[in-house]
């Protein structure tokens, strides 16, 4: 083929590509089974190197990792990423009810979501295009690891509108990745990791992004620090724009009417946590008009308008050689 032939073939490659990596991994719905991505992907690279006139940062080819860098920038937070309050048991939530109340009225609604037991980050899009990412480091001064979260598929290089937009989320290593990990290196004889959040951690901090790419990473969004083209009165709604734009949320966040059903969502959840795919260490709660939380603010550190409930510890086995331990 000629070089117009090539070119239309590559921008028609990476469209087809995008859209089926975010069926794949975002909607969990793929249309095209893997082993045809798979020839599409292949096809892709050998066109790219062939033409790198073409070259393009944001084609589904750079998800596999590029060049190692030798440090990480340090990268500023324009919207500070906060910490948050904790909560112990219902009483600390029905105080933290009662503090809300106190400040806004009776009216108010909370969002209640599963707390993600990963690492926090923030991503930036210029444009409706991924510029950038970084760790949420002391939530004012973090690292950059674009390349890094550049391998994890369900984050979106494209946006679904040209918005301009500051989005804050949760890396994780689901558990099933987790323990093939940790096999993998039980094999080799190194050292394992300690959790799914160490290894999450650890993996996003590799100077190498094949490493990274090859962790099987994941994330959930949960939050919009800055956002230009676009409005949204209510965390609920920031929710559902999120996913609309193309963003991977997490599905089982609860709108509740007062902090009894908040209770009820926790308690429920303490139950199931051992069967979701990936590790939660609690719930966080947020007020959810986004004029209320206005209006409520921030202590020293931590936002007056939301908290997070933590789990106990799950109970651990540790099994040594043939001794059972209860601890
Ligand atoms: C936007 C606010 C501040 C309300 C907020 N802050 C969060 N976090 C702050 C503390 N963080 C933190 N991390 C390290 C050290 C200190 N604090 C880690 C993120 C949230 C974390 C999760 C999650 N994990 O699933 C979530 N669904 N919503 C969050 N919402």
């Amino acid at each position: 083929m000629n070089e117009e032939q090539a070119k239309e073939r590559i921008l028609e490659l990476r469209e087809m590509l995008e859209k089926y990596n975010y069926e794949y991994h975002v909607l969990d719905k793929p249309s095209v089974p893997d082993a045809e991505y798979d020839q599409l992907m292949k096809e892709l690279i050998e066109l790219e190197n062939n033409h790198p006139e073409l070259h393009d940062e944001h084609s589904p080819t750079s998800r596999v990792g590029g060049a190692v860098l030798d440090f990480f920038e340090k990268v500023e937070h324009t919207v500070p990423m906060l910490s948050l309050g904790n909560a112990f048991n219902d009483q600390d939530l029905r105080d933290f009810d009662r503090r809300v109340r106190d400040g806004v009225g009776s009216n108010v609604t909370y969002v209640a979501e599963l707390k993600i037991d990963g690492l926090a980050v923030s991503l930036t899009y210029q444009d409706g295009r991924f510029v950038r990412g970084a760790t949420r480091g002391d939530g004012t001064i973090g690292e950059d690891i674009t390349n890094n979260l550049k391998t994890i598929r369900s984050i979106p290089f494209k946006l679904k509108e040209d918005v301009m937009l500051e989005v804050r989320g949760e890396a994780f290593m689901p558990k099933k990745s987790f323990q093939k990990l940790n096999a993998h290196r039980e094999e080799e004889g190194q050292e394992l990791f300690a959790n799914p959040r160490n290894a999450a951690a650890g993996s996003l901090r590799q100077l190498d992004p094949k490493i990274a790419a090859s962790r099987n990473l994941d994330i959930f969004l949960y939050g919009v620090g800055k956002l230009e083209g676009h409005s949204v009165d209510s965390h609920d709604e920031s929710l559902t724009y999120l996913s609309h734009l193309g963003f991977k949320t997490n599905p089982e966040w609860k709108k509740c009417a007062n902090i009894e059903e908040v209770i009820e969502y926790v308690n429920s959840w303490q139950e199931k946590r051992p069967d979701l795919p990936y590790e939660i260490d609690g719930i966080v709660i947020k007020v959810n008009s986004l004029y209320q939380q206005e209006e409520l603010g921030f202590t020293a550190k931590n936002p007056r308008w939301a908290i997070a409930y933590k789990f106990p510890a799950e109970e651990v086995v540790t099994k040594l050689e043939g001794i059972e331990l209860n601890v």
